[in-house]
C-alpha cells in the first residue's frame, strides 16, 4: 500500500510540509503547483528536498481549463502543457493531474475532448509522461467521474488515464460502485477526501471543509471499496481543503492524514479481500467491554478533598496499593483511582495539570491486540518501570495529555486490583446505587475535535453521532458522542470554541485537553438522591424556572415534576425513552461527575439540559468545603 497526501492538507512552508508528511509514515505527495510556486528553489532542488526526506512526488498538480478549447486558445493550452512537463521532469515526477475546465469558452461535445487527450498523450509520451484527468464536481461540462472516463477511453491513448476523487464523486451522490467497471489499470490516481454533510455550494464545500477519510459523513470507505475491486494498485492520495487544517499544526494533521488511511484501507481490505493493493494485517477494531477504571492525579489536600466527594457520593475505599500511594475507590463495577504518588506519570501529570484525571483504563478482550492496534495507526506507546509484584498492563497515550490503559480477561490483568491492591475492609454509609460507568466527556478546544473522534473511531467499535450545539453564556460548545454498538463505552466530546466557556475554561485552567466529566449510571435515581442526601452529597441545585419550563414544555405531571425538583433532577426524553440526570459541584479546574439513569432506551445526554447545568455550574462555582486550587 503506497500512502500519498497533497502539500494543500499540510500548514507550513514546503519544508515545514515536507517534515511533517515524512515524520507521519507516507509514501509520497502530490505537489500543489502553489506550494511551489511560492517556494524559493529550483524544481530540481524542490525534488532533491523531497526525495532526501524520503518521499516521492507521485503527482504534480493541478493543470487547469485544458480540453474543449476553440483555437486559438486550444493551442496556448497545448504550449503552457508543455512547460509543465518541462517542470515536472526537472521535479521527478510523471504524472499531472488535469482537472475538468471551467474556462467560459470550453466546448462540450466527449469526442472533442477525448480528441484534445489523445493529441496531449502523444506529447506526454514522447517525454515518458503521464496525465490524468479529474472531474471537477463543478466542472463546466464534465463533473461526472462516469463522463471524465468515457473522455478517456475514446481518448484511448496509454499515456492518458483517470484520476478519481472521493470528494467530487460522492459530494455530487454519485453511485460510487459505478467505478467498479472501469479497468483498474486506467485508474491512475485516487484521490480521497470525507466532508461533513452541509448543504452548500460544491465548489466552497470542497475548498473549505473536507477533512480526513473518516472524519466526516461520506461513505469514502465504500467509494475506496470500489477503486480497490478494480485491480488499482497505485498510491491512495488525501487531498483535503481545510481552513482549519491549513492553520493547524502540520504534525498532528499529518498524523491524522495518515491514521486515516491506514484505518481506510484496513476496513476496505475486510471488505474486500481480494483487491491487489498490500494492506497491513493489524487487529480489527476493538471492541470496548466498559471502563474498567478512571484515575485521579492528586497532592495530598485535593485526594483528601476527593476522598470526602466520594464518601458522599457511596464510594468505599476498596484497595491501597502495594508500593505506591495509590487507592481505588469503588461502587458497583465503578473504580475510581486517586493517585498521589511522587513518582510516575501520575506525578508528571499533576505538575503540568494540577488535579486531573490523568488515565483511563477501558476492558476489552485482549490488551495486546489493542496496543497492536493503536500502534500501527500510529498512536504512542506507553510504559514506565513496573515495580516487584505489579503488572505491565499495556497503554498508550491519547490525544490529549493522558493515558489510556487497557484492561482483559485473557490474561491476568483483571486481576490487578487483586495482585497489587491491599484490600481494605468496608465500612461507612450504605452505597449510593451507582452501577456503572455510563460515559466520559473530554473537553478540547474545538480544533482538536476531529483529532480525537478519529482516534476513538478507528481504535475501536464505535460510531459518531449527530454533533450538537450547546450554547454556554461564553460561547458556542459543540458536542459530539461516540459510542460502541452495545453502549459499553460511550464517550462524549465537547469542542470550546472560545476561553470564555465553562468547558474553554476549564482546558485553559488546567492546561490541555483531558477527561472533564465523569457519568455513573443508576437503575433508580430517585433512591439514589436520596442515599446521597443522607451522605452528605452536594448537588447541583437546578433553578425553579427550569422545572417551569419542563412542565409546560413536556406537558409532565405535576406530581412528577415536583419530585424532579426537590431532588435537582434534570430531565428529557426522546422517541421512547426518558433521561434523568444530576450532577456534582465542581471541583479542581471545573472537574465534576454526573449521574444519569437511562430509561426504555433513551440514546441521547440530555443535550436540551447543559445549558442550565452550564449556568448553574458558572453562577455557583465549586462546591463548599472544595476549593478552587
Ligand atoms: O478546487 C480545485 O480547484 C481542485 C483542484 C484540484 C483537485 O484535484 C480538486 O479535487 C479540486
Ligand atoms: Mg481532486
Amino acid at each position: 500500500m503506497r500512502t500519498s497526501i497533497a502539500t494543500v492538507c499540510i500548514a507550513g512552508d514546503l519544508r515545514e510540509k515536507l517534515a511533517a508528511i515524512a515524520a507521519a509514515g507516507f509514501d509520497g505527495i502530490e505537489i500543489f503547483e502553489q506550494d511551489f510556486i511560492t517556494f524559493d528553489a529550483s524544481p530540481r532542488e524542490v525534488g532533491a528536498m523531497v526525495r532526501d526526506h524520503g518521499l516521492e512526488i507521485s503527482l504534480f498538480q493541478p493543470f487547469r481549463d485544458f480540453e474543449g478549447l476553440p483555437e486559438p486558445e486550444r493551442a496556448r493550452a497545448f504550449d503552457r502543457m508543455e512547460r509543465k512537463f518541462d517542470l515536472m521532469q526537472e521535479l521527478g515526477t510523471d504524472l499531472v493531474l488535469v482537472c475538468s475546465s471551467v474556462h467560459p469558452k470550453a466546448l462540450g461535445g466527449v469526442d472533442r475532448m477525448a480528441g484534445d487527450f489523445r493529441d496531449l498523450g502523444e506529447r506526454a509520451a514522447r517525454r515518458g509522461l503521464r496525465v490524468g484527468y479529474e472531474a471537477l464536481a463543478w466542472g463546466k461540462n464534465v463533473w461526472d467521474h462516469r463522463d471524465a472516463w468515457e473522455v478517456v477511453r475514446r481518448a484511448d491513448h496509454p499515456n492518458i488515464g483517470l484520476i478519481v476523487d472521493s470528494f467530487h464523486t460522492l459530494g455530487r451522490k454519485i453511485d460510487p460502485d459505478t467505478i467498479r467497471s472501469i479497468p483498474g489499470d486506467k485508474i491512475f490516481f485516487v484521490q480521497l477526501a470525507d466532508a461533513p454533510m452541509i448543504e452548500m455550494d460544491l465548489l466552497y464545500w470542497s475548498r473549505h471543509f473536507r477533512n480526513m477519510p473518516g472524519e466526516g459523513d461520506l461513505d469514502v470507505t465504500r467509494f475506496t471499496r470500489a477503486v480497490a475491486a478494480t485491480g488499482y494498485d497505485g498510491p491512495f492520495s488525501l487531498e483535503v481543503f481545510n481552513d482549519q487544517f491549513r492553520g493547524g499544526s502540520p504534525r498532528a494533521i499529518a498524523l491524522d492524514g495518515h491514521r486515516s488511511l491506514v484505518y481506510l484501507l484496513d476496513q476496505v481490505k475486510r471488505a474486500e479481500p481480494d483487491i491487489a493493493v498490500e494492506v497491513p494485517d493489524i487487529p480489527p477494531r476493538i471492541r470496548p467491554e466498559g471502563v474498567a477504571f478512571i484515575e485521579f492525579a492528586a497532592n495530598e489536600d485535593e485526594a483528601a478533598l476527593l476522598r470526602a466527594l466520594l464518601a458522599s457520593l457511596g464510594f468505599r475505599l476498596a484497595g491501597k496499593h502495594i508500593a505506591k500511594q495509590v487507592e481505588v475507590w469503588q461502587q458497583g463495577e465503578i473504580r475510581i483511582v486517586v493517585n498521589t504518588d511522587p513518582e510516575g506519570f501520575a506525578h508528571t501529570a499533576h505538575i503540568a495539570h494540577g488535579l486531573n484525571i490523568c488515565d483511563v483504563g477501558l476492558t476489552v478482550e485482549s490488551a495486546q491486540a489493542t496496543v497492536e492496534r493503536a500502534a500501527a495507526l500510529g498512536a504512542t506507546p506507553f510504559r514506565q518501570p513496573v515495580g516487584p509484584g505489579e503488572l505491565e498492563i499495556p497503554a498508550i497515550r491519547g490525544v490529549g495529555s493522558g493515558l489510556l490503559h487497557f484492561i482483559d480477561r485473557q490474561s491476568n490483568l483483571n486481576d490487578v486490583w487483586k495482585i497489587e491492591f491491599t484490600p481494605v475492609e468496608r465500612e461507612g454509609a450504605p452505597e449510593g446505587g451507582l452501577t456503572r460507568i455510563d460515559h466520559i466527556a473530554q473537553t478540547m478546544n474545538y480544533e482538536e475535535m476531529l483529532t480525537w473522534s478519529l482516534f476513538y473511531i478507528s481504535l475501536f467499535e464505535t460510531e459518531k453521532l449527530a454533533t450538537v450545539d450547546v450554547v454556554d453564556p461564553g460561547g458556542l460548545v459543540r458536542s459530539q458522542a461516540l459510542e460502541s454498538p452495545d453502549g459499553a463505552l460511550r464517550v462524549t466530546l465537547n469542542g470550546a470554541e472560545t476561553h470564555r466557556t465553562f468547558a474553554g475554561r476549564f482546558i485553559a485552567d488546567s492546561f490541555g485537553s483531558s477527561v472533564q466529566h465523569v457519568a455513573f449510571a443508576t437503575d433508580d435515581i430517585f433512591a439514589t438522591a436520596a442515599a446521597l442526601k443522607d451522605s452528605g452529597f452536594a448537588g447541583l441545585p437546578v433553578p425553579e424556572n427550569y422545572y417551569d419550563d419542563l412542565s409546560a414544555r413536556l406537558g409532565l405531571e405535576a406530581a412528577f415534576v415536583d419530585r424532579l425538583r426537590e431532588a435537582n433532577i434534570l430531565y428529557d426524553q426522546d422517541a421512547g425513552g426518558a433521561f434523568y440526570q444530576m450532577y456534582s459541584r465542581t471541583f479542581g479546574d471545573g472537574i465534576f461527575f454526573e449521574i444519569v439513569q437511562r430509561e426504555n432506551g433513551y440514546g441521547g445526554y440530555g443535550a436540551p439540559n447543559a445549558p442550565f447545568r452550564i449556568a448553574a455550574q458558572r453562577r455557583l462555582g465549586p462546591a463548599p468545603g472544595m476549593p478552587k486550587f
